[in-house]
């Protein structure tokens, strides 16, 4: 529990003195509990007395303590006010700056991170994991040292008194001590099993929700909610399970300390009948019996929570831990774009995806890449950006291999159209500026003319302003396609990446597409998966893919002479646009 304190504390890193300074209030506005109780009892005492001596009951006494009852009542107010001040967005605070490093660690990752951890896993990591240092974080700091504290404060109180009273406070404590000791152990041994709950329960629901329209399309409402009331269920019953372990040691942590009350009050009750004691030191001892351990009480949930806390920073840390892949990476700035692939090999696992593969693509040259399904095309594309490193050879960008650059520097001289487009839960305007940040809104407007959507957008009724739903549901297929065509011209980078579109767009689509394509690429060196033929008759170089290996390459009129799969692709292709051979 203590080490998990250590380490919350080592995270916060620099608001390590907001901390202290917020414990410390904490601190002090517990003391400013206990006064007016410690001040009734004296004045209780003193009326006692006076009564024992025959004397008049002064009203002073009754000022006196009424001053310093509200006088520590409101210092109690200003103090947990200001401990509030100080503490309470510490956690949000340093969860946002770090889920905003972890975001920005995730794009320099390699991709196949992403197909080794599940989507649900990394959305359980940067929410509930942080959720829980975050909410959690500092008020369990403050719920431990401040138990602890006030109780070491009551105790020196108690030995003043009587020293019987403050050994068993103390035992009661240290028994409860182990007792909480046994809920961190059991909600650290829990926590894996929580997590896989919830990382389950975030994937499924995340799997129901995106696939709520093929699971429309197939009328399979059963079958797929049934995958979801599953894993419902089976997080409920891991979650009951958890809760049931708690309950032996929840129970002999509040048994030590309801007990020690109770022997406290005995042994005060003790005192006074042997005359050792006055009756207002057994009332305020009586009084105080069952509310001294009240923080200690406390600690109970906090070693529960401090349990998972920990659980989730091992997680972070392992997060946190995770390569950069261009951790040896420079700034790179170069200012030739030819791209060399040098005998490359690649594989996503242990088998070999592309084989040997060597090519140039030389500067404002179109290369067009294409085979049949499942050749490597986009394996090419995706070594090339750096999303994965080969396994052999070297791929050169300007002469410079690729794994020179930081994944910035080598990405400031790319631009990728993806055939599946994703469009970003934020506004078209927003959408189109994440090709340039610093875009002006008459740079986006001149993007959007040449990709041929600024007409579509300034129908819309907030235009440049309207939300686009997650993944660009609300708008069609060419219409996203265009908006990512205007993200790639604004970000104008010199070598553009073009993954045609294989699936039907109508011919008013194609053609919109198509000259937004044609702006994208004036002037660029571009590496183009073709599948329509017009693009591969013009490109300046043909790369043929037959399962991973470079079958053939050259320009149409040269491969169109040879015997080879090029001229049988080109003939299906032609059969498939309704082309014939002149
Ligand atoms: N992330 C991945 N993990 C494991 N294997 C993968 C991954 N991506 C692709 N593959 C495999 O690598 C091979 C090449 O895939 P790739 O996507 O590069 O082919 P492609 O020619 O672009 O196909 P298509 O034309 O259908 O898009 C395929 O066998 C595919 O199953």
């Amino acid at each position: 529990m203590f080490k998990t304190i250590k380490r919350i504390i080592s995270w916060i890193g620099p608001y390590k003195k907001r901390l202290y300074l917020g414990t410390l209030c904490a601190f002090l506005s517990s003391w400013c509990t206990a006064v007016p109780v410690i001040t009734a009892a004296w004045a209780l005492n003193k009326a006692i007395s006076n009564m024992e001596e025959g004397t008049d009951l002064t009203y002073t006494i009754v000022w006196q303590s009424l001053l310093i009852i509200s006088v520590s009542v409101f210092l109690r107010f200003l103090l947990s006010y200001t401990r509030a001040r100080l503490q309470d967005s510490i956690g949000t605070e340093r969860a946002a700056e770090e889920r905003l490093r972890i975001g920005d660690m995730l794009k320099r990752v390699s991709l196949g991170y992403f197909s080794k951890n599940s989507t649900g896993e990394i959305l359980a990591d940067l929410t509930s994991e942080f959720s829980q240092l975050e909410l959690n974080g500092m008020s369990m700091i403050n719920n431990v040292l401040n138990g602890y504290i006030n109780f070491l404060a009551i105790a020196i109180c108690l030995c003043l008194f009587s020293w019987q009273a403050a050994i068993t406070a103390i035992v009661g404590v240290l028994l409860s001590a182990l007792a909480l000791q046994g809920i961190n152990h059991q909600s650290k041994k829990n926590s894996p099993d929580n997590q896989k709950a919830s990382e389950m329960l975030a994937g499924t629901v995340l799997e129901y929700v995106r696939g709520i329209p093929v699971v429309k399309s197939f009328g399979q409402e059963g079958p797929a909610f049934e995958g979801f009331r599953k894993a419902c269920r089976e997080s409920r019953k891991i979650n009951i399970g958890i809760e049931k372990s708690y309950i032996p040691w929840n129970t002999l942590h509040l048994l030590a300390l309801k007990l020690a009350s109770v022997i406290i009050v005995l042994i005060t009750a003790w005192h006074t009948m042997d005359g050792t004691m006055t009756l207002p030191v057994l009332l305020l001892m009586a009084m105080f019996s069952f509310s001294m351990f009240g923080n200690i009480e406390a600690i109970n949930d906090s070693a529960h929570v401090l349990g998972m806390i920990g659980a989730a920073m091992d997680k972070i840390d392992k997060l946190e831990q995770t390569d950069f892949i261009d951790q040896d990476g420079t700034d790179i700035k170069i200012d030739s774009f030819d791209i060399c692939f040098n005998h490359v090999s690649f594989g996503y696992g242990s088998k070999e995806i592309i084989h040997n593969a060597s090519f140039t693509a030389r500067q404002n040259t179109t290369i067009a890449i294409v085979g049949p399904s499942g050749s490597g095309k986009t394996t090419l594309c995706n070594l090339m950006t750096r999303f994965y490193d080969v396994d052999s050879g070297e791929i050169t960008v300007g002469g410079h291999d690729v794994r020179e650059f930081t994944c910035d520097s080598l990405m400031k001289n790319f631009s990728m159209v993806f055939q599946n487009v994703y469009l970003f839960r934020d506004t078209i305007g927003n959408n189109i500026r994440f090709g340039k940040q610093d875009a002006t809104k008459e740079e986006i407007i001149a993007a959007a003319k040449a990709a041929c959507c600024h007409e579509f957008i300034s129908t819309l009724p907030e235009g440049y302003d309207t939300m686009v739903g997650e993944g660009g549901s609300s708008l069609s297929g060419g219409e996203k396609q265009r908006i990512s065509i205007a993200r790639a011209i604004l970000k104008n980078a010199p070598i553009v990446i073009l993954d045609e579109a294989t699936a039907s767009i109508d011919p008013e689509n194609e053609h919109l597409i198509q000259q937004a394509i044609s702006a994208l690429t004036q002037g660029k060196t571009i590496i183009t998966i073709a599948h329509r033929l017009a693009t591969i008759e013009q490109a300046d170089q043909i790369i043929v893919l037959d399962n991973g290996r470079i079958a053939q390459k050259g320009n149409h009129q040269e491969l169109i002479m040879q015997d080879g799969i090029y001229k049988n692709f080109v003939s299906i292709r032609q059969r498939a646009e309704g082309w014939s051979i002149t």
